[in-house]
């Protein structure tokens, strides 16, 4: 398809503005030189294209014509080296403009990639992550597209299509006007058939949109779908989208067609308009047989770049919408002092004595309270399990207490500060969160311990042994270089927990928050989780959420969480003895 740009779905608004461009100039700025180079290069190759039929037409009509030889080969010569010349500056205007399109991309990437790494937890709530990573990646092509079809080819192409008209004017006004009478019938069926296409391009995104998801989803499911033997109920499905996605295709495959079919034969006419009036006008020896021919080249030149402005004017449609969005991501403000390697918690920082929630009211929506009047004090050296049941608000609390989230009323207080007034860099350092389905990158184990942090490295070998992954470490083939795949997927549920458990250890914190994994695990797994997760504690100030009976019943003190509120807290022993939700709980969860 002739510029058929995957983007033109999304287009709706202007091709040009100003407020936006201004913006994006900034990114243009480092690379000014490239830009100016290929500015310069615009009028040069423009020249080299223009004078091409002037020189034929020398040729005919000076040395053919008249019969005169000398001088001919000359002209020959001159024309050739405007045709390598033509050929040289576009090569280079094409390469450039491209090259600065790149460099631009890659710097708008990067600043996109550590914007999103600074945005707050909620943010990621509330955002799919495929329109995520469309910003970085599709939104940032258009923007290479601009720079290979858009603004500055254009301008080098009304340049070029004046000097046309320049020129066939010069050579003969009367039969210039007749082939350019042909022009506003090309115009129009440029840009009709254009919005068109573009018309139905969008409904082709749309389908295509449906048939990724239907795809991302059935791979990510393809173990259920087997279980269930859903083969067959998902292949029709399938087969349904594929199709609705052929047939959308077909109307912009016929736009498209008609309309190079329709500017071929335009262009045809013209030629024929310039043969029939210019022919007579030869006879009648107002032009010469060498300007005729010259007609009919610039008429043949002209033709294409009109055909492409109505395409370069949706790409430029394309490069705004895309740079709207993706200005607007750059504008969601990130977490005040995110930095994503903050500085180091100094040595001399007063250990953490008290942490305090003081009647914490928290809602992921408005007013929607996940939290309702939390007070809860929490003692160095302190395990605080949270147990109730599913729903009530127990990880919420781990969520406030790292700051993913601020509360919205009442405050969390760390030795009696605010919890806002620490630099989240620091927090983040001091207290270490192991998550219930612990998250496993790509890359060696050795590397999901220690993420590439030198002090963890370290330690990397002593946190292994210290929570019992080691064990099943060294008898993986690799060892500590063995590759994780995608999220973990060559380990058992039980060897992810002790990486993660691992990873905590290694990196120290102070204060650990621990969400355990509801997922029955066996009981060898079990023996040895339990084993790591006593190492992990073990002199730590450790706030877990308790879905073991063993861990509940090793806990300083339990708070027991239901719908919200903090309805009970002591002991196992105090909490059975009361006779309560805990005991309740007990009785149903926990004894078996
Ligand atoms: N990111 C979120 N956005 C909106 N609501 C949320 C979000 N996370 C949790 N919730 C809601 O907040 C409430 C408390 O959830 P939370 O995860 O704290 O419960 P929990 O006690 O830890 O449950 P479980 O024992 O099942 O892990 C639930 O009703 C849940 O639907």
């Amino acid at each position: 398809m002739h510029y058929g740009s995957a983007y033109e779905d999304e287009i709706v608004g202007k091709a040009y503005d100003r407020g936006l461009m201004l913006r994006f100039i900034r990114y243009v700025h480092p690379y000014r030189w490239l830009a100016l180079a290929a500015l310069v290069l615009l009028p040069l190759s423009a020249a080299a294209r223009l004078a091409q039929p002037l020189v034929l037409k020398a040729a005919i009509d000076d040395h053919i014509v008249t019969g005169r030889l000398e001088g001919l080969p000359l002209v020959a010569a001159g024309f050739l080296l405007l045709i390598v010349a033509e050929s040289l500056i576009t090569f280079l205007e094409v390469w450039l403009l491209q090259y600065l399109g790149q460099r631009v991309m890659l710097d708008l990437r990067l600043e996109l990639f550590a914007h999103v790494q600074r945005l707050p937890v909620s943010f990621f709530d509330r955002t799919a992550t495929g329109g995520l990573v469309t910003r970085l990646t599709s939104d940032v092509e258009v923007l290479g597209e601009m720079f290979a079809a858009g603004i500055i080819t254009v301008v080098g192409d009304i340049l070029f299509l004046a000097g046309i008209v320049g020129v066939m004017l010069w050579l003969n006004p009367p039969l210039s006007l007749i082939t350019f009478s042909v022009l506003p019938l090309l115009v129009w069926v440029a840009f009709t058939f254009r919005i068109r296409m573009r018309k139905a391009f969008r409904e082709v995104r749309a389908r295509l949109a449906n048939l990724n998801t239907f795809l991302a989803e059935t791979i990510g499911g393809m173990s259920v779908i087997q279980l269930f033997n859903r083969q067959a109920g998902e292949r029709a499905e399938f087969s349904r989208l594929n199709g609705s996605y052929r047939d959308a295709n077909l109307p912009v495959i016929t736009w498209d067609a008609s309309l190079y079919a329709l500017v071929e034969t335009l262009s045809s006419v013209a030629v024929g308009l310039i043969i029939w009036y210019g022919g007579g006008e030869v006879l009648r020896g107002a032009l010469t047989f060498g300007a005729l021919v010259a007609f009919i080249q610039y008429i043949e030149k002209f033709f294409g770049p009109i055909r492409d402005l109505s395409a370069k004017y949706s790409i430029m449609q394309g490069a705004m919408a895309a740079l709207e969005r993706i200005f607007g991501l750059l504008d969601t403000a990130p977490d005040h002092d995110a930095g994503v390697s903050g500085p180091a918690v100094s040595a001399g920082a007063p250990p953490i004595e008290t942490i305090r929630f003081r009647n914490v009211w928290f809602a992921y929506q408005e007013d929607d309270y996940v939290l309702r009047g939390i007070d809860l004090t929490i003692r160095r050296g302190e395990t605080v399990a949270l147990v109730g049941e599913t729903g009530g608000g127990k990880t919420t609390v781990t969520r406030l207490l790292s700051r993913f989230y601020d509360v919205n009323r009442g405050d969390i207080l760390f030795n009696g500060d605010d919890v806002r007034s620490i630099p989240l860099s620091e927090l983040r350092r001091r207290i270490g969160v192991v998550l219930q389905d612990p998250y496993l990158f790509t890359g060696t184990v050795g590397f999901n311990i220690h993420l590439g942090d030198e002090r963890a490295r370290a330690r990397m070998d002593d946190a292994a042994r210290l929570v019992g992954a080691d064990r099943f470490i060294r008898l993986l083939p690799g060892g500590y270089d063995e590759q994780v795949r995608e999220r973990g997927s060559n380990l058992s549920a039980g060897e992810r927990q002790l990486i993660s458990f691992a990873r905590a250890v290694a990196f120290d914190p102070e204060i650990l928050v621990l969400d355990e994994a509801t997922a029955s695990i066996d009981t060898e797994s079990e023996r040895l989780i339990q084993d790591g997760l006593a190492a992990l504690m073990a002199g730590r100030t450790s706030i877990v959420v308790a879905h073991r009976l063993s861990t509940v019943q090793g806990a300083d003190r339990i708070v027991v969480i239901h719908r919200g509120e903090k309805v009970e807290e002591g002991t196992h022993g105090e909490l059975l003895a009361q006779g309560g939700i805990y005991a309740r709980l007990y009785q149903l969860q926990f004894r078996d």
